[in-house]
């Protein structure tokens, strides 16, 4: 009999870990089960203050509200790094995206763009966020480097990462109109964290024709796997293909911090073995990412494979 039971994502509490400590250890161990089977966890990460959540999803709506002469500032010559708005095959989306966001002066100059007169309160409040959620990337890549035995290209893996807050907004529907906020995808970052206001929306494929619609918990993230993580692990973690899907009648917000690794990505010769013989070669990602905007032929983690697959 099919089960009524809806799935969903692995919890996991991701609050005041130190290395060494059991919880450190036991901890590592879910969320590399978790990427391995579903590409993703939810994280309960109080460290981001309710109060702090409110002050950055509050502006978000001030900083969308302005207007479109002013978004069209955001540009950048990475891809997808800059301000994207609605398109006839996404009518509900629109993204800005703050490079370098754990770098208040990086902040301080997107916000210069969009409000000439200043907006420290913005700059203040989005720097703190941004740098809580990289602490979360952080601890997460340092569990999955531990748990392979990898731990050795930790460092030299952080002085090579950079970090893009990427914001949404989603407006509803209107009658007629596709609920379709984001097609089905995979990440093209190497480790996503994902956070939203009380609208929900996002869904995860977590088998064949089966999806689970996220519903977030209060100071809830979700941690994603992607394409060049995937690689990196050769083929152990799972990079999840997602979409957003709009039923709620109000604007959903979201955050994404995104991590994107300089230079070449070797993937470490511990993960290749008889059992799991090498399938990928080294990659730049920023090449990737190129690649991948002037190819899109697949949206998904076949992406990756086309791209630097053996
Ligand atoms: O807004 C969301 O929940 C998902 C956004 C997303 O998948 C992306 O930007 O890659
Ligand atoms: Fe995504």
């Amino acid at each position: 009999m099919a089960s009524l039971v809806q799935p969903k994502l692995p919890i996991i509490n991701m609050d005041d870990l130190k290395p060494g400590t059991e919880s450190w250890i036991s901890t590592s161990q879910k969320i590399t089960c978790a990427l391995e089977e579903y590409g993703c966890f939810m994280a309960v990460y109080e460290t981001v203050s309710k109060e702090l959540k409110k002050e950055v999803f509050d502006s978000l709506v001030t900083l969308f509200d302005l207007p479109i002469e002013t978004k069209i500032k955001n540009t950048s010559d990475k891809p997808f790094h800059g301000y994207l708005g609605p398109a006839h095959t996404r009518p509900l989306y629109q993204s800005m995206g703050i490079d370098h966001a754990t770098s208040l002066e990086d902040v301080q100059y997107f916000a210069n763009l969009m409000w000439p007169s200043r907006n420290h309160h913005f700059s203040k409040n989005i720097h703190s966020y941004a740098n809580l959620v990289s602490k979360l990337e952080n601890v997460v890549r340092q569990m999955v480097f531990q748990s392979y035995g990898v731990e050795k290209y930790f460092e030299s893996f952080n002085k090579s990462m950079t970090y893009l807050l990427k914001v949404m907004k989603y407006t509803p529907p209107k009658p007629d109109e596709t609920n379709l906020g984001a097609t089905t995808h995979t990440d093209k970052s190497f480790i996503t964290i994902l956070g939203q206001n009380h609208v929900n929306g996002l869904e995860v494929q977590i088998e064949d024709n089966k999806w689970v619609t996220v519903e977030f918990l209060p100071s809830s993230f979700v941690v994603m796997a992607t394409d060049p993580f995937m690689a990196w692990s050769n083929g152990r973690v799972k990079s999840p293909r997602h979409r957003v899907i709009m039923h709620e009648k109000e604007d959903r917000y979201s955050t994404v911090l995104f991590t994107y690794k300089k230079g070449i990505t070797q993937i470490p010769e511990e993960l290749i073995d008889q059992e799991h013989p090498s399938r990928f070669k080294p990659f730049n990602h920023f090449k990737f990412l190129e690649f991948y905007s002037k190819n899109a032929i697949y949206m998904d983690e076949r992406a990756i494979q086309l791209f630097c697959g053996v």
